[in-house]
Order: C-alpha cells, then structure tokens, then sequence
C-alpha cells in the first residue's frame, strides 16, 4: 500500500518538534510574553521554522505559524507534509483564524497541526478538522472555491 499522503514516520516527527520547540526561543514577544515556535516539513523532508513575532501596533504582529509559511514559500517550497506549533501552556494552542486560513492556501484538507504543550505531548488535528469546508464556513476563503 503506498504511504498515506501527509504521513511523518516517528523520526521524522522527533526532528518536527524539537525544532517547533527550539523555535520558541526566537520569538520576539515582549507584549503578550507568549512564545510560540513553529516548524515545517515539506513533501521532501526540508524543515522550516517560525515564532511569533509582535508589534507594538499589536494586529500587526505575526503569528509562529505565518512566519514559518511565508519562509517556506519565499524559499521557493510548494508541498508541505505537516506542521508542528509549540507552545508553553496545557494542552498547546491551536491556530488563529488568520492562520488556518492562511495555511490553507498552501496545504490540503488532510495536512496535518501538530500541537505540542511545554512537556512535549502533542493533539493533532487536520486542516479540515480546524477549517470546515465554506458551506459549513462562509467566512472561510477555499483555494479549491477560487481555482474555478
Ligand atoms: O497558534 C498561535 C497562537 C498565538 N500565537 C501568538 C500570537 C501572539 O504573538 C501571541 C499571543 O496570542 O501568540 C501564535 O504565534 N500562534
Ligand atoms: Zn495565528
């Protein structure tokens, strides 16, 4: 049987979080204090990471994850196989609306949000899981709906 599509083997989610988890240390987050690190595994098992960085102007601030998209997108990536978002706090956090919306641009309904807490247990949820189709959610803007 071939591989499930977004599959990560363990060694490879090993590598995921420590890097989401190390990411926390980058953060620029003098206003919330909130520290949140981000990494990314493409289809070919590069990984790319984000934290948050805030603003005074606080809505101008960008979140771990769009920091870690817009690198991987700049640096040319196109398939993304999962991410992991790390956070200090129980049970980890999951993305913001602007977030689920802009990671979906780039990812499919399966791709996969690791959630890691301070003590390196994680939930896991699917984009679709966070984001439900634009029937269920009129304010969701799907890729899928603009590409007719
Ligand atoms: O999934 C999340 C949730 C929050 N934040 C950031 C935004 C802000 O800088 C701080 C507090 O919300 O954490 C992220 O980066 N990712
Ligand atoms: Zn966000």
């Amino acid at each position: 049987m071939p591989p499930l599509p977004n599959a990560v083997t363990a060694a490879e989610l090993q590598t995921l979080s420590s890097r989401a988890i190390s990411a926390k240390e980058a953060a620029y987050c003098p206003y919330s204090k909130f520290r949140v690190g981000a990494c990314i595994i493409t289809d070919a098992g590069e990984y790319i990471v984000g934290a948050n960085v805030e603003n005074a102007a606080y809505p101008v601030g960008t979140c771990a994850e769009r920091v870690a998209f817009a690198t991987a997108i700049v640096a040319g990536h196109k398939d993304f196989k999962a991410i992991a978002v790390a956070t200090d706090i129980k049970p980890g956090a999951s993305p913001c609306g602007m977030c689920r919306q802009y990671m979906r641009e780039f990812t499919t309904p399966s791709f996969p949000i690791y959630m890691y807490d301070g003590e390196g247990n994680y939930t896991v949820k699917t984009m679709s899981e966070v984001n439900p189709p634009p029937s269920e959610s009129p304010r969701f803007y799907d890729t899928d709906v603009f590409a007719n």
